[in-house]
């Protein structure tokens, strides 16, 4: 699952540069055959602006949010963009014309681009993923501000009006009724730090907006009382919540104080914890309780969870690691990215290492005496074991581990598998941290497929199921590839999730940024 290609002619930096949006869509040229059951839009957001006049964004994640949808309607295709008109970008689109201007001589990535809440900016730069929300569609960053799209920008919402929170990460877990359940920073308000778990009920028969009826449910106490660690994902199973609590952590004092600092930015809120190493915790869902079993493991990153199920009282977590404790955003600056090859590769071999693991968390952990396995799942080499202490000490199975080629912005068949014992895990391949592969991983055998073009940087495979499929890989991957050397340098890529043999195509015309998250809108 390695990377075949090097990169030598660098195409990739064209995927970190500045688009036009569009005023209308753009037909494409289709090659292959449309599954009939793909009849909706595939929606997905990332940085679609890189400067403000003269004066550049330094970081990934601080490029203004551009929506891109591709529209399919009886095997025809559609490619259509819109910069999402947050707070953020109309500060941006004025300090365009305030950058030409002697008096304006330092440009700062952070402060300028941040909305005033309650005293304290927050951007409301939505640029990760959109999500439904009830029967609407919301455009997310992690901060306490979601926006409501339809690619047209229709409003901004604010979380803190309606739960105690300070962000919500870009990563909910939806259940079939619709009701979506979160995680998000909570500092203080009169209470120690601690992570709650929001949950917003589905549709409402009177029409009401279920954001209104948005309740925190459980909430994680903070391992240190004044430094809360990022979080980017959780995860949940049929009856409890999971939540990795790295060493990558907040500083609040920095954090409070890069609002008023000129030249400061959000990166420089972050520090990591040497020592600490990661806590596991788990709360009941139904009703929310916090489960105060001390699972503890080696230090990580953590991005994104893969899969959480329930197996004969254990809880198992996969998930994509990254080894050790130095925060991976660290290497994501725009200048790294935008690098030659070989310095890529430089940048890349003192990162930390990325690696598929699995957890397994025992439900009943005392009933065994200190020292010994807890873990008795026959199909994995997991372990975990009780301390003196009354620590949990998990070890992890890896399912996938190659060097600097990470198995990242991992999704699976969550319809029919999440929560569940399952078998198909897809995934962006990133070598170096360039996306250049779709892969799929059997997390049950570690077998693994590609797909892969030269010079070609595909993003996220989302997995859409084929209705009349019974296999939990009986569906396609559908992903948004940019080829900057082809005539056509933009196509949606269709590809069956069974083998990652190709299906079809949709061209354009047009170049297109990277992306990081989004969704198949039946
Ligand atoms: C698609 C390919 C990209 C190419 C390179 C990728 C390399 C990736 C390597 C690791 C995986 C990383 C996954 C990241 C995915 C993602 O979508 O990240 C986007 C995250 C963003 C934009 C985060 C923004 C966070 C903000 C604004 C946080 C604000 C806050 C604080 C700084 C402290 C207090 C809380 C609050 C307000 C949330
Ligand atoms: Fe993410």
């Amino acid at each position: 699952m390695v990377s075949r290609f090097e990169h030598p002619a660098g195409g990739y930096k064209k995927i970190f540069e500045t688009v036009e949006e569009l005023n209308e869509p753009l037909p494409a040229t289709v090659t292959g055959c449309i599954p009939s059951f793909i009849k909706g839009s595939l929606l997905r957001l990332g940085p679609g602006l890189f400067e403000v006049g003269s004066e550049p964004f330094y970081h990934l994640f601080d490029g203004q949010a551009l929506m891109h949808k591709f529209d399919f309607s009886n095997g025809q295709v559609t490619y259509f963009r819109k910069f999402v008109k947050t707070d953020a970008y109309v500060r941006a689109m004025t300090e365009k014309v305030l950058t030409s201007s002697p008096a304006f001589s330092h440009f700062v990535t952070f402060g300028r681009f941040f909305t005033y809440f309650k005293g304290v900016e927050v951007t409301d730069n939505c640029l990760v993923n959109v999500y439904p929300i009830g029967e609407d569609f919301y455009a997310v960053t992690e901060t306490n501000f979601i926006t409501k799209v339809n690619v047209e920008t229709l409003k901004k919402v604010d979380m803190c009006d309606y739960v105690n929170i300070n962000g919500v990460t870009a990563h909910p877990h939806i259940e079939k009724d619709g009701t979506v359940y979160n995680i998000g920073n909570c500092m203080g308000k009169g209470a120690a730090l601690a992570y709650n778990i929001i949950r917003i009920p589905p549709k409402q028969k009177d029409k009401s907006d279920p954001i209104e009826k948005s309740k925190v449910v459980v909430q994680f106490p903070s391992a240190e009382r004044f430094k809360p660690s990022y979080v980017h994902s959780f995860g949940m199973t049929e009856n409890y919540f999971v939540f990795v609590e790295t060493p990558v952590k907040i500083h609040l004092l920095k954090f409070l104080s890069a609002w008023s600092i000129r030249g400061s930015n959000y990166m420089d809120c972050f520090e990591s914890d040497e020592e600490k190493g990661t806590w596991i915790h788990i709360a009941r869902k139904h009703p929310g309780e916090y489960i105060d079993y001390k699972f503890r493991t080696a230090a990580m990153g953590l991005f994104h969870h893969i899969n959480c199920y329930e197996d004969s009282g254990f809880i198992v977590v996969d998930l994509c690691a990254w080894k050790g404790f130095e925060f991976v955003y660290n290497y994501l600056w725009l200048a790294n990215l935008r690098a030659n090859w070989e310095e890529v590769k430089r940048n890349a071999m003192i990162a930390p290492q990325p690696e598929v693991r699995r957890y397994v968390l025992p439900l009943d952990p005392y009933r065994e005496e200190q020292g010994k396995n807890l873990v008795s799942l026959p199909y994995t080499t997991t372990t975990a074991t009780m301390r003196a202490d009354g620590t949990i000490w998990l070890e992890p199975e890896v399912l996938f581990s190659g060097p600097r080629q990470a198995f990242e912005f991992p999704q699976i068949n969550y319809k029919m598998n999440n929560r569940k014992n399952y078998t198909y895990a897809y995934a962006l391949g990133l070598n170096h941290f360039i996306p250049d592969r779709i892969c799929k991983l059997n997390v049950r055998t570690k077998e693994t497929w590609v797909w892969q073009e030269p010079d070609s940087y595909p993003s996220e495979p989302l997995f859409v199921q084929n209705p009349d499929g019974v296999d939990e890989d009986d569906g396609v991957i559908m992903t948004i590839v940019v080829s900057p050397g082809a005539q056509r340098p933009t196509f949606c890529l269709i590809l069956n999730a069974k083998d990652l043999s190709e299906i079809a195509r949709a061209e354009v015309d047009i170049m297109s940024p990277v992306t990081f998250h989004g969704m198949y809108k039946p």
